[in-house]
């Protein structure tokens, strides 16, 4: 057991909500962000957003007339935690499903939105997207206490990857950069994505997991032993689980 192995501060120990379908989900995943904007009162809140299918629900309720009103966009950033290398137009690309389901539906700031820049230099791509997040951070350096995100929102993929930390990436070691890149294995695309190290820079983690074909992997994802990439995150702050009732199994 490392010292970041307590109650709730990793994968393995973080706290387990169960609800009966995805709208339940969804639902309550707003309420908590909503939640911890407002109890920051009038400063920045920085997001890192998952991609993937299973989010697309919550960006939709977020943009929709129940929240968006309710949030305060003009200090709300919202970043990506990862991105397959596609053009944004592409049907690949998380931005775009970002853009479709919750930023073409409110009023946010251009200057609040972080895409992951997309060049065919991947190496570059992911130097300047960590140089925006140490700009808006203010420092190039992670300071415990201080963490770079409020909310960390993780998928959960059936080989146990998550944000783009596939298993057999040189990735998983990085221990320095807060941005980098892998070519997963059978998949299409090189993917951008945000590392251990910045993770663990935040104050709430929530993996959001839905679908039946999830249940088994979420089981592995969280024993004692397992070293799937998803159960290797931690943080200084919380992190939670938040599944249907299709994922959570009984
Ligand atoms: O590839 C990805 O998949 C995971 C999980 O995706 P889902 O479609 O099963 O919800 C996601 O966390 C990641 O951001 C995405 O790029």
């Amino acid at each position: 057991m490392t010292d970041n192995m307590e109650k709730g501060h990793n994968a393995k120990t973080g706290y387990v909500l169960v609800l009966p379908d995805a709208n339940a989900q969804a639902n309550y995943l707003a309420d908590i962000i909503l939640h911890q904007i407002e109890e920051k009162k009038d400063a920045v809140f920085r997001i890192a957003l998952s991609g993937g299918s299973t989010p697309k629900k919550l960006y939709e309720l977020l943009g929709g007339e129940t929240y968006s009103h309710r949030l305060p966009w003009e200090r709300l950033h919202l970043f990506f935690g990862d991105e397959r290398m596609v053009p944004y137009t592409d049907e690949a690309s998380n931005f775009r499903m970002v853009t479709e389901a919750l930023l073409n539906h409110v009023n946010i700031p251009f200057r609040n939105v972080h895409p992951m820049p997309i060049l065919e230099d991947v190496e570059k791509a992911a130097r300047l997207y960590e140089e925006n997040l140490q700009h808006e951070y203010g420092s190039r350096v992670l300071k415990n206490g201080e963490p770079l995100f409020d909310i960390v929102l993780l998928g959960l993929g059936t080989d146990g990857h998550t944000a783009s930390l596939f298993p057999d990436t040189a990735v998983l070691e990085e221990k320095q950069k807060w941005v980098s890149w892998c070519q997963p294995k059978d998949a299409p695309h090189r993917r951008m994505t945000l590392t251990y190290p910045a993770i663990a820079s935040s104050r709430l983690v929530i993996f959001v997991v839905s679908g039946e074909n999830k249940v088994k992997i979420f089981r592995e994802v969280r024993e004692e032993n397992a070293i799937y990439p998803s159960s290797k995150i931690e943080t200084e702050g919380e992190v939670h689980w938040i599944l249907d009732k299709a994922a959570g199994g009984e």
